[in-house]
């Protein structure tokens, strides 16, 4: 029945079938350039998008869409939306598996100076973390922690592990779908776990992974992030930090104790994300497309600030930042905690500053490190640089040669800042 109402069957007007065909036209034509837009890997795609266009058939998702504030939901022009839908959920299903492990093989352990939750965790993450990605982009380099050789030669380990990554699956099998289901066998495991090893550098797209960040804080239950982070051509475009035992609540206060065991407690579990020049979000991990813009706290009063440090006096110098905090005016105690869960927590505005001033002048900041937490920082209205005041530098390989710590602050007090640091670090020098 040409022409035809196919509800009614209804014969239509000439009128309006030239306007549907017009329309249909119209439509395809938009499809078709949507399509070669997302065809287009290898060019930033631009997409006029709703904050939550990938996640209408999320189970998690669905809940969350009904909680995305008025002014999440409107639209913004994004880029690179299918690489942070997918990292996001990548990073979700990641933390579904280190959370299993910190419960079942963690949790309890008497001697904490086992190795063997962290290893299991770390590889486990990071085979769901690379399955995922080969699946969508599998012309992308990936640089990543941990490589299999350790596991082809401990068969014992890669089973256990082989049994996680097998059994980890999110709820929403939409989602699974997306991110390509199940690994199939254990050698694709320790394949896909092998794919980490690109050199990295200035060109093309290169995705950064730390399957756990924070090691120490996600044995003792405290503070530890899965991240993963895009760069193209050395420049972050995307970032994405799981952080399971931070506070869902962005407005929540940083407090004291926040890298002692929280893993236990309700209303934990938060997904950072970022995409270079549209804004850093928060979401709940459970439900990573209820995304809620944040953004840096304005330090009107710097003796109210607070800042962040790692836990390990190896690993930034406690000392030297106790200095720059006293020559700032801070009179806040610092807050330490694992991982770049203190690049999330000063974004959202639970913090105020992050000082990691080296230890060891030959030591090299690796780039899985610092990526996602220094987009999602920016992204806030952030500044993050070295102790020479140089943006960090993603584009020379695996690390971070040509940066010496990292000072990350609100903009408009980050020249402020530095000028503490560098004064304390040329009196330290002087009076060596
Ligand atoms: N000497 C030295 N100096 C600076 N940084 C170092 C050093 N040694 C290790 N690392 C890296 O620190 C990562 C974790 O540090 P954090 O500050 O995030 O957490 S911690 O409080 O120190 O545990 C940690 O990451 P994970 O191994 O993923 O936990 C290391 O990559
Ligand atoms: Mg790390």
């Amino acid at each position: 029945m040409p022409n035809s109402d196919p509800a009614t069957h209804k014969p239509q007007s000439r009128h309006r079938s030239t306007t549907s065909l017009s329309l249909r036209l119209l439509l395809s034509s938009f499809s078709i350039l949507i399509l070669a837009l997302f065809s287009l890997r290898a060019i930033p795609r631009v997409a006029l998008l709703k904050n939550h266009l990938f996640s209408s058939s999320s189970s998690a998702s669905a809940s969350s869409s009904v909680s995305v504030s008025p002014s999440t939901a409107s639209t913004i022009i994004m880029s690179y939306a299918k690489e942070l839908r997918v990292a996001q959920v990548a990073v979700q299903r990641a933390t579904l598996l280190t959370k299993r492990v910190f419960h079942e093989k963690a949790k309890g352990t008497v001697d904490k100076s086992d190795k063997s939750p962290v290893t299991i965790g770390d590889f486990g993450a990071q085979a769901l973390i690379i399955a995922a990605l080969r699946h969508n982009f599998p012309d992308d380099a990936i640089v990543a922690e941990e490589e299999a050789a350790q596991l082809r030669a401990d068969p014992n380990l890669a089973d256990q592990i082989w049994s996680l990554v097998r059994d980890t699956r999110l709820p929403d099998p939409a989602a699974e779908e997306l991110l390509g289901g199940s690994v199939p066998n254990l050698d694709a495991m320790l394949d896909l776990i092998d794919r980490g090893n690109s050199p990295g550098g200035a060109h093309g797209r290169i995705w950064a992974i730390d399957p756990i960040d924070g090691t120490k804080g996600f044995l003792r239950g405290g503070q530890y992030a899965v991240c993963l982070a895009l760069l193209v051509d050395g420049q972050v475009q995307v970032g994405v930090l799981g952080c399971p035992n931070l506070p869902i609540d962005d407005s929540a206060p940083l407090s004291a104790d926040i890298g002692v065991d929280a893993s236990d407690e309700d209303g934990r579990g938060v997904l950072f994300s970022a995409v270079r020049g549209g804004g850093a979000h928060s979401a709940p991990l459970s439900a990573p497309t209820a995304a809620k813009p944040i953004s840096m706290r304005p330090v009107s009063d710097m003796t109210a600030a607070t800042f962040c440090e790692s836990v390990e006096a190896a690993h930034s110098a406690h000392g030297d930042q106790a200095e720059i905090a006293r020559r700032l005016g801070i009179s806040r105690p610092s807050v330490r905690m694992d991982s770049q869960s203190k690049y999330g927590s000063i974004a959202r505005g639970a913090g105020d500053i992050y000082l990691r001033l080296p230890v060891k002048a030959t030591y090299q900041e690796k780039i899985w490190d610092h990526a996602a937490g220094d987009l999602i920082v920016r992204e806030a209205g952030g500044q993050v640089t070295d102790v020479d005041g140089k943006a960090l530098d993603f584009s020379v390989g695996r690390t971070l040669a040509n940066n010496k710590g990292v000072v990350a602050a609100p903009a408009a007090v980050h020249g402020e800042v530095l000028k503490a640091v560098q004064d304390v670090l040329r009196q330290k020098s002087t009076a060596a």
